[in-house]
């Protein structure tokens, strides 16, 4: 520790940061508008607690929303404090609980190499268990039993608690899912076996562990003399529970974050936490940070002008000191591809003119699904980029299968990386084999690997052979793993699994692709053992450490490379860039359709596109497509409610776009008779309406109220009311450009858009 603490770093913060940093004892709260310094102010308190306090980075834990944000904030403080900082306990609430569940496994009647199932094989699990009783997986999707079973969870809701409680069954037989109960209880006993605990099970488990070992709790209760936690806007119930109990003996806890950034709901993050935080520490001192550092007045107060309109809302100011900046800028595309080709030449131009590099500029969107017109756009350009989440590096198929093998060689119980391995390269053990394997493990209650060891029991001929030679090479691998170093152990199994020459043999350019990929793998691993960071270099520290990477840690080592960032909404929370980007503005897509079925859903859509607003330093761009393909359909558009929300005083229209708005374009209308103060002439027919050119009358009986439609005549409308007066089925439709019609369906010819 530094005698002459040197303070200096003080100075960088105003009168109320200074306060919430320097303010280090009992139960604190910040809750304050996007670009505040929020972050900034937690990473400057850890720096204080070191070095003004002396405090053991040791017993200091700070928990983050993405392994990125965790490792940049460490970075920041030892700029101040030194490599001391390294000792620190800062990451997600994931990272920071396996870890802490590795080392008590025990507890839980798991080993400490426990397996983490990623989403697809905790989907595949589902599947499987559909399946097996006799379930329709149409019905029982594994994507609607996966995110239920994940709220039940995420509410500590155990599924013991679930089949007993009536409340659910009824709520699950109402959605005709009566066995969601039974499904879950499968699930959990299939992965307890399986040694295997899901994303939800980190913390779950963690809530379990906390609960029933006492001697545990106060070990971590004594361990962090200070709990810090950056977005706290979007945490759990069991998250929030795990913060409580650990805080609850020394009260140091320091929470910051904004409620208008809450984007998580849909996954059970809940906004009552903030407000029950008020209730749990009757002493809570809570600071407000009013002024943005980030933003230009114009973006500040679009931002400001967009929240307002959310109801649910904590009310608080933001304001900046920045200059007033441009307009935002409005660019109006034909087609999605031409978006795509707007947005370039604008990042090409800006680039030009105020010397920007490539790394200045982000494009958001809503869905990943979005960046395919923009990054053809990009490369058209040769503007360099990187999208950041998607298909990551450890999603890829061939990464999988190598790490199938890493999984099973360490944890021989792990029924999912089994499933994926058995018969890859091909060695003639077929699925029903399989099949027959775990159902004989199931009755007879014994583990796979003593079934796979004695496969002539159960299974005749060539593939209990094939077995046999299967349970050889994963002795030598699981061998390998307890006696080698990651590295050496990995390279043994990749080429000994027989995996790298089924690979190489494959002279495409997607085998290269696939080969040079498992090769960057290793190379992954041979960088997890030298590096001095990681105490222990076991196989499994390391597969653990990657399956917890969030979409937002990046694999391919990008950072330093100039490169413009393309991203979901969702992964920017947090970040800041000089020029943004916010694409496909239009209905159903942002706000999502999907997504939004009531208010509520509505005021997160918005909060998301609050996020999006705060994210631009100097300059934003919003942009909207009037058709675009989606789900294989190209579609007409509107613009999004969402550009009529701000408020029009910090918009302009790009100056390249063709300047007549196209005929039913409402939005530019309005737009361009507020702003440019010119009032377009109505097109001269109304009724003009040429059919699409793949125009077929779609079966009407199934038409509802809200149901797109277009008509041969009266063009593109939504269907408002349905009349049904004997056989006489009639819909009220309002069309865009041929106003209200009530139309008769048995005569109507009428295409259904959605
Ligand atoms: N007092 C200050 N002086 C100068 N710059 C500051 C000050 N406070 C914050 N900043 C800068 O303002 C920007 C926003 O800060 P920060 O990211 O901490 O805000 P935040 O409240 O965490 O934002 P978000 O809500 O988006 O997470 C950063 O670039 C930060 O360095
Ligand atoms: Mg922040």
């Amino acid at each position: 520790m530094l005698e002459n603490a040197d303070l200096d770093y003080l100075n960088g913060l105003n009168p109320p940061q200074r306060e919430a940093v320097e303010n280090v004892q009992g139960p604190s709260m910040i809750i304050a508008g996007a670009g505040s310094g929020k972050t900034r102010v937690l990473t400057y308190r850890i720096a204080h607690l070191i070095k003004k306090h002396n405090v053991d980075p040791f017993n200091i834990l700070s928990l983050t929303f993405t392994n990125k944000a965790a490792k940049e904030m460490r970075n920041r403080v030892e700029d101040v404090v030194g490599t001391d900082a390294r000792n620190l306990w800062m990451g997600t609430f994931h990272s920071v609980f396996s870890r802490i569940l590795r080392s008590e496994a025990d507890k839980l009647g798991y080993p400490s190499h426990f397996t983490i199932y990623d989403a697809d094989d905790s989907k595949s699990l589902i599947k499987q268990i559909v399946k097996s009783f006799g379930l329709d997986d149409k019905v029982y999707k594994p994507n609607v039993v996966f995110n239920r079973i994940s709220s039940a969870k995420n509410r500590l809701v155990s599924w013991q608690e679930y089949t007993n409680n009536p409340v659910y069954l009824a709520d699950d037989t109402e959605n005709g899912k009566p066995e969601m109960g039974k499904i879950y209880r499968e699930y959990a006993t299939r992965c307890f076996k399986a040694d295997a605990m899901d994303f939800d099970d980190l913390l779950f488990n963690t809530n379990v562990l906390f609960r029933d070992h006492i001697d545990v709790l106060n070990k971590y209760q004594q361990r962090f003399h200070y709990v810090m936690v950056d977005e706290f806007q979007d945490t759990n119930i069991s998250q929030y529970v795990i913060t409580k109990k650990l805080a609850a003996v020394r009260r140091n806890i320091c929470i910051v974050g904004d409620d208008a950034q809450s984007i998580y709901a849909f996954r059970g993050a809940d906004i009552q936490n903030i407000l029950n935080f008020e209730k749990d520490y009757p002493e809570l001192k809570i600071i407000k940070l009013e002024q943005n550092y980030r933003s230009s007045k114009t973006i500040v107060n679009a931002a400001n002008s967009v929240i307002t309109k959310n109801k649910n809302q904590l009310r608080k100011s933001v304001w900046t000191d920045n200059n007033e900046g441009d307009l935002i800028e409005l660019i109006k595309a034909t087609t999605d591809n031409e978006e795509g080709k707007l947005v370039a030449s604008a990042i090409f131009e800006s680039k030009a003119n105020n010397q920007y590099k490539n790394a200045d500029f982000a494009i958001l969107y809503r869905t990943n699904s979005q960046s395919r017109a923009m990054e053809e756009a990009l490369r058209r350009n040769n503007i360099k980029y990187q999208i950041v989440g998607g298909l990551s590096f450890y999603q890829r198929k061939e990464i999988k299968d190598l790490l199938g093998y890493i999984r099973y060689s360490v944890n021989q119980n792990d029924e999912q990386a089994l499933r994926r391995i058995i018969n890859l390269p091909k060695r003639g053990i077929g699925g029903t084999s399989v099949d027959k394997l775990f159902v004989v493990a199931n009755e007879q209650n014994l583990d796979l690997w003593t079934i796979l060891e004695n496969a002539k029991n159960v299974i005749g001929g060539r593939t209990a052979t094939a077995i046999d030679g299967f349970v050889t090479t994963i002795k030598s691998f699981k061998l390998a793993v307890e006696k080698k170093d990651a590295f050496e152990a990995a390279s043994q199994i990749a080429k000994n699994s027989g995996l790298m020459k089924e690979l190489y043999d494959d002279k495409t350019i997607e085998g290269r692709n696939r080969y040079e990929n498992v090769q960057e793998l290793l190379n992954g691993i041979k960088e997890f053992v030298d590096n001095p960071e990681n105490e222990d270099k076991s196989m499994s520290a390391f597969l653990q450490e990657i399956a917890l990477l969030t979409d937002a840690d990046n694999k391919d080592k990008d950072e330093d490379k100039d490169v413009v960032t393309m991203m979901t909404i969702h992964m920017a929370k947090g970040l800041e860039f000089k020029n943004v980007f916010v694409v496909g503005m239009e209905e159903d897509l942002f706000p999502s359709q999907m997504m939004i079925s009531s208010r509520q859903d509505l005021e997160e859509e918005r909060r998301l596109f609050y996020v999006a607003i705060t994210r631009a330093e100097t300059k934003l761009y919003l942009s909207y497509a009037l058709t675009r393909y989606r789900f294989g359909r190209l579609k007409t558009c509107e613009p999004s409610r969402f550009l009529e929300e701000i408020d029009k005083d910090f918009l302009k229209f790009n100056a390249k776009m063709s300047s007549t708005p196209s005929p039913g374009d409402q939005y530019a209308k309005t737009f361009i008779s507020t702003v440019q103060r010119t009032v377009p002439k109505p097109p001269p027919n109304q009724l003009f309406h040429k059919p699409s050119a793949d125009f077929r009358p779609s079966d009407t009986s199934k038409l509802a109220i809200g149901n797109k439609v277009e008509h041969p005549k009266f063009g593109f409308g939504q269907v408002t009311e349905i009349d049904i007066q004997g056989a006489n089925k009639k819909a009220h439709i309002s069309f865009e450009k041929a106003g209200d019609k009530t139309l008769l369906l048995s005569f109507a010819k009428l295409r259904i858009l959605d």
